[in-house]
């Protein structure tokens, strides 16, 4: 799904890099998980393998594409199609219902909404009854799965969530990572997730572990 070769970055305000000649491969429909102390370059490796940032030296192949060698509008396309994306701090739009902010992506790229796949993830993230509550009127967990509904409304390939859980308490960290994992699966969406917790995911199928921006 996505391989990176020999990917460095260095920050323009800094010296010292943050990811160092790394390379990694993303297996399609897989579950994985990077962790690594605070500053290790989890979310920079994370942000470079999801289209956000480019390395400083490197390719990024994302389905069979030199990704960051496509222009703006390509990528900002191919983002938008194939990707999901999930937050530490959800990104909901709190004046929008809990439906509206899940179809709202639909409504950017100007697809048609297909009201049955919608019930269907409100279901499987057990939110169905609070589709048309407020954001504010939910709880941190249930915003998050929110915000993952939003994230996956379009079946994107791969999903990238960094600390998805990190506002969240830990009985409902594992439920949301529970439903998140599940879902996944069931669609056979690949997921990313970057965490500082190692009981979060119990068996991903593969953890990457980051050392001063270094794949150890
Ligand atoms: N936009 C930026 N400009 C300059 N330096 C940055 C920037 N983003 C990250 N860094 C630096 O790069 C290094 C890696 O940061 P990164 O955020 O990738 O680590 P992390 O493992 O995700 O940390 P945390 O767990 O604290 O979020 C750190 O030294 C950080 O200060």
């Amino acid at each position: 799904m996505i391989s990176a070769i020999e990917i460095s970055k260095t920050y323009h305000n800094s010296r010292t890099a943050a990811l160092k000649n790394t390379n990694i491969v993303i297996d399609e429909g897989s579950i994985n998980v990077i962790m690594g102390k605070s500053g290790s370059g989890k979310s920079t490796l994370l942000n470079i393998l999801s289209g956000l940032i480019e390395p400083s030296t490197g390719t990024v192949y994302m389905m069979n594409k030199d990704y960051y060698r496509l222009s703006e509008k390509e990528k900002a396309q191919f983002r938008g199609k194939y990707f999901g994306y999930v937050f530490q701090s959800f990104q909901l739009i709190y004046e929008l219902t809990v439906y509206d902010n899940i179809i709202m992506p639909l409504h950017i790229t100007n697809q048609k909404v297909n009201e049955q796949a919608v019930y269907q993830l409100l279901k499987d993230l057990e939110i169905y009854h609070y589709m048309r509550s407020f954001p504010s009127e939910l709880s941190g967990g249930q915003q998050q799965r929110v915000a993952i509904a939003r994230a996956m409304i379009h079946n994107p390939k791969v999903i990238f969530a960094d600390e998805p859980t990190g506002n969240l308490d830990s009985e409902n960290s594992l439920r949301v990572i529970e439903l998140l994992t599940r879902l996944c699966k069931k669609n056979q969406t690949t997921l990313l997730v970057v965490t500082h917790d190692k009981q979060l995911i119990k068996n991903p199928d593969h953890l990457f572990i980051l050392k001063d921006g270094k794949l150890v």
